[in-house]
């Protein structure tokens, strides 16, 4: 069996050799422009066309939670990828944790007015503000699949309400489960932090506007853990103005890097990270893929596979 591996920032050594001692029978070895040899699976992210277009492949995976830049390419190269070639993507593998560890610690530091405390630091002001409620602390997660669903399960214990909102009602102890647009009003009413995991798909890029926004509890708060383009930045900033939005924490732009003219910058209740929510994790990811790949060889049936059309 030979697999070809592509990341532009990965240790392809690492991988490659960790690759090898959980599939001895197979031959992994790094793509390089140029290589057109035979291969039966490809583990990718963000792939030059070169290196999948006409190739006939058994399986390709996606070193990564969400495919949109995948599918994106295809969209852009339909020779890229033939349509019966399955591409997979990674389901967790660590990335499920360090959600939770993002969301919990983002929701207590405004639950606990820290952000205020540190406006009151910067004024030299030794001032005790009323503590908020965990009742008016409602959080609502867009998306509850594979990350959204742990995130939502890590809150419970620290007495907030929590709702999600996804395609298909989700069944999570504790947790209020909002399905499809008609639902979506529902869900928004008496939200009052909004964390978002969704897909970026034709359906859900743009989603969270001005109209959305309004609909939020007053003072409410913004958490982007997905993609960037989830957000109408202008519509968030003019919600931060007008105090519907108290605050939002970001770690995806519709351009990353950001660039140095955005206004997320400097406005004062904006924080940011450099999309590092969660980092693929090589080893579970590779126990992931090996498995898989097993299943797939035994002709079971595995799952993480992408729905091209759907868009995730
Ligand atoms: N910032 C970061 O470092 C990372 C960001 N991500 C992002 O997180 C996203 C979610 O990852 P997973 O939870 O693994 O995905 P998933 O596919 O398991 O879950 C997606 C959820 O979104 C819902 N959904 C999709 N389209 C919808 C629609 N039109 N209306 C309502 N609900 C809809 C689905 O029902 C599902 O509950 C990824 O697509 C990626 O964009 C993932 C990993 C790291
Ligand atoms: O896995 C993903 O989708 C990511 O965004 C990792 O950066």
């Amino acid at each position: 069996m030979d697999i070809i591996f592509y990341h532009p920032s990965f240790n392809s050594d690492y991988w490659i050799n960790t690759l090898h001692k959980a599939m001895p029978h197979a031959h992994v070895r790094a793509w390089t422009a140029g290589d057109n040899a035979p291969a039966d699976y490809a583990l990718v992210w963000h792939p030059p066309v070169e290196m999948l277009k006409g190739r006939k492949l058994k399986g390709v995976f996606a070193l990564g939670a969400g495919v949109d830049a995948i599918l994106g390419q295809l969209s852009a190269n339909p020779g890229m990828l033939a349509d019966d070639i399955p591409l997979f993507r990674l389901e967790d593998t660590g990335m499920g944790s360090q959600m939770q560890e993002y969301a919990v610690s983002q929701v207590l530091h405004w639950f606990r007015r820290f952000d205020d405390y540190q406006v009151l630091k910067q004024q030299s002001r030794w001032q005790q503000l009323e503590e908020y409620a965990h009742g008016d602390f409602t959080v609502g997660i867009l998306g509850a699949g594979v990350l959204g669903s742990k995130v939502a399960e890590s809150l419970l214990p620290w007495g907030f309400p929590v709702r999600c909102w996804s395609r298909s009602r989700k069944s999570l102890p504790g947790i209020q489960s909002f399905a499809g647009p008609e639902e979506l009003g529902d869900f928004l009413q008496g939200t009052r932090v909004l964390i978002n995991l969704l897909p970026n798909t034709s359906e859900t890029v743009g989603l969270i506007n001005q109209s959305l926004l309004n609909q939020l509890a007053e003072h409410s708060y913004v958490m982007n853990l997905a993609r960037g383009v989830h957000v109408v930045e202008a519509d968030l900033l003019a919600a931060l103005e007008s105090g519907k939005v108290k605050g939002a924490m970001l770690d995806v732009f519709s351009r990353e890097p950001l660039p140095a003219d955005n206004p997320l910058w400097a406005h004062p209740r904006v924080a940011m990270t450099p999309h590092i929510a969660a980092f693929t994790r090589p080893n579970e990811a590779i126990e992931f893929i090996s498995h898989t790949i097993g299943k797939l060889e035994r002709g079971e049936t595995v799952s993480g596979r992408v729905d091209r059309v759907r868009g995730y």
